[in-house]
């Protein structure tokens, strides 16, 4: 067939607009100059309830994550939320202000560590001119394991997150999260059975609220929340095992059983004795393999009102 002829005539691109329904531009009798458009945001009035949270979510960026493991200086993407209070006096916030010092950041090079995640927040309320401010970035943190016996390297990663909150007036709120994977081992299966005994990936989630002078040079706090929850599973899930890795993970998941309530209190434990831990919320989800639900344990803990 002769490609020539089967070859479309598309009319001119103005002329598909015009095809599919744009229109000529209108006659233009409002001010484009921002000074003289109406300002409906900043419109005062008593407009019936203060408001605690209002701003902008679901923004992805690319941003450094500090780690004092390989890989160091991590870029990954921050998923963010920013918010503020606003008062019953004022109908709304000015939206383009958060995304508009989220680029300021970026330009300066944006490394999310919590002193910058502090000077943000501080340097927003000043912005929106509200009495306080949010951000709460989440992000996916990279980490190399090495296996217990050949010390064969791999990547793994957990789920982190950092909520940084400024109050002109009572200063900063900051809590740290992770979701880590890890193996538990059934105790009760264990001890009744003959030999075996069922184990699954569990998913623990731990949110803490740090002091707020505490120093992420000296420690990293994605580590210490990784080691609390790893260190108290029956064993740790490593991204390269060799035969004589698996062999110390299996038998050394046998030798460690745990519930999830076993996950949850001995964690509880470890966080309880860090100094720079304020309050603490523990969860372990574990996707139980002989069941088609899950086994779950919590506890909230906040070592100021003991
Ligand atoms: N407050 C508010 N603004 C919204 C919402 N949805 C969209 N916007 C828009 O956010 C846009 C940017 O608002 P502002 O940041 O106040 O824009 P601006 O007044 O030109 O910028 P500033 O000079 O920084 O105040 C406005 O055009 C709003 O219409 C909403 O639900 N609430």
């Amino acid at each position: 067939m002769n490609e020539t002829n089967s070859k479309k005539q598309l009319p001119p691109k103005e002329e598909r607009h015009k095809l599919f329904g744009s229109v000529e531009p209108g006659p233009r009798t409002k001010p484009q100059d921002k000074d003289k458009m109406a300002d409906l945001q900043n419109t005062k009035k008593d407009f019936l309830f203060e408001l605690d949270a209002v701003g902008v979510s679901n923004v992805k960026h690319p941003i450094v994550v500090p780690s004092h493991v390989e890989p160091k200086e991590q870029t990954t993407i921050g998923t963010f939320y920013f918010a503020s209070t606003i008062s019953q006096g004022s109908k709304g916030t000015n939206m383009s202000r958060f995304t508009e010092q989220l680029q300021a950041y970026y330009n300066k090079g944006f490394r999310v560590d919590i002193e910058t995640m502090k000077k943000f927040t501080k340097d927003l309320q000043e912005r929106l001119k509200q009495k306080d401010a949010e951000l709460t970035v989440e992000f996916p943190w990279f980490y190399q394991r090495k296996a217990p016996y050949t010390g064969n390297i791999g990547m793994n990663h957990a789920d982190a997150w950092l909520k940084v909150k400024y109050h002109h007036e009572n200063g900063y709120d900051i809590k740290v999260g992770l979701k880590a994977k890890i193996t538990t081992l059934c105790p009760c299966s264990k001890e009744i059975s003959e030999y075996s005994a069922h184990n699954q990936r569990g998913n623990v989630v731990i949110e803490i609220t740090l002091d707020p002078e505490f120093d992420e040079d000296k420690q990293d706090w994605k580590e210490l929340l990784l080691e609390a929850a790893e260190s108290n599973a029956s064993a740790r899930i490593h991204p390269v095992l060799k035969r004589p890795d698996e062999k110390m993970v299996t038998e050394q998941a046998y030798e460690n059983p745990r519930f999830v309530e076993d996950m949850v209190r001995l964690i509880a434990s470890d966080l309880y004795e860090l100094d720079m831990v304020k309050q603490f919320h523990v969860k372990c989800i574990n996707e139980e393999s002989i069941h088609l639900h899950d086994a779950i344990a919590s506890i909230t803990f906040d070592k100021r009102e003991e």
